[in-house]
């Protein structure tokens, strides 16, 4: 596999995927950064009173929005249909960008206290999957849709080595590892089709993988299959998920939050 992938020819980076066309180089920059970021303690996500308002739009979407999530934890937002939620992932992706606050990693140390300043979260550093990610799948063979957007060039044949090795380790991690990778996406199982969409996120190595309603339009085996793989995943990556499926993902949750219409969060515990 790693062979297959390294080699692989690059194409445009798909809209399901929603990297911005400078990824390869932030992925660089992002790794040069984490090979030197090895301490003790914990880091943080931290969303400080973030408010949103579309560009052009009088009313705010999200109104003083804050959220604090620790490494390897498992946050779910739950509320009505239009209140926000959707929206409020969007902006910690980095698709658009708070009208006020910010959205901050800050490290602790194991006692609790801040190390140094907070590091603004930057796309780079986030996966997320949307929806129905299936929907966007555009390519041919798996080969192809995890490939989308890697360098062309042979000056990059390093990166494309670490990518080749980080897709290594994202289809084991999301238990991909017995499908071909000249396999139609289309044709995969729903639960695999949703690991596939998983795995090309994993292959950035995010700090923070948002999940947009990873059970919609699932039958029930699926839905079983994905919430064991995310029971898994949790153990070794930060998720916030935005799900009504809360039933389900309830004995995987840390932390939950409302969002209220209006686009206001509370810290509550989920209804179930
Ligand atoms: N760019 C925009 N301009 C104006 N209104 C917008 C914009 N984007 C979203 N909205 C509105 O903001 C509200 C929140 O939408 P959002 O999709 O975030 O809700 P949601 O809680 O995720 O809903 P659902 O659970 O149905 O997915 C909706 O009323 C939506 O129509």
């Amino acid at each position: 596999m790693l062979a297959a992938a390294a080699t692989a020819v690059a194409i445009p980076p798909a809209a399901s995927h929603c990297f911005p066309a400078n990824t390869a180089r932030k992925w660089r920059i992002s790794w040069r950064c984490r090979a030197a970021r090895v301490e003790a303690g914990y880091s943080q996500l931290e969303v400080r009173k973030v408010t949103y308002r579309p560009p052009g739009t009088e009313q705010n979407l999200l109104k003083e929005i804050n959220l604090s999530l620790r490494e390897k934890s498992f946050g779910l937002i739950f509320g009505r249909s239009g209140s926000g939620k959707t929206t409020l992932l969007q902006l910690l992706a980095g698709l658009s960008e708070p009208t006020s606050g910010s959205v901050c990693i800050q490290k602790y140390d194991d006692t609790g206290n801040p190390i140094g300043l907070p590091e603004l979260l930057t796309s780079q550093r986030v996966g997320i999957v949307f929806q129905f990610p299936e929907r966007y799948f555009l390519a041919d063979t798996v080969l192809e849709e995890v490939t989308f957007g890697w360098p062309r060039q042979k000056a990059d044949l390093r990166l494309k080595e670490q990518l080749a090795l980080n897709l290594q380790n994202a289809f084991n991690s999301v238990g991909l590892t017995t499908i071909s990778l000249d396999e139609d996406p289309q044709a995969l199982s729903g639960g695999f089709k949703r690991r596939l969409a998983l795995a090309i996120q994993l292959v950035q190595t995010p700090d923070l993988l948002l999940l947009d309603e990873p059970l919609a339009g699932l039958d029930w085996k699926a839905r079983a299959d994905v919430v064991n793989l995310l029971k898994d995943l949790k153990k070794e990556h930060t998720i916030l998920v935005v799900s009504h499926d809360l039933r389900e993902l309830y004995p995987l949750v840390d932390y939950s939050w409302r969002m209220e219409m209006g686009g206001s969060l509370k810290e509550e515990g989920l209804p179930v």
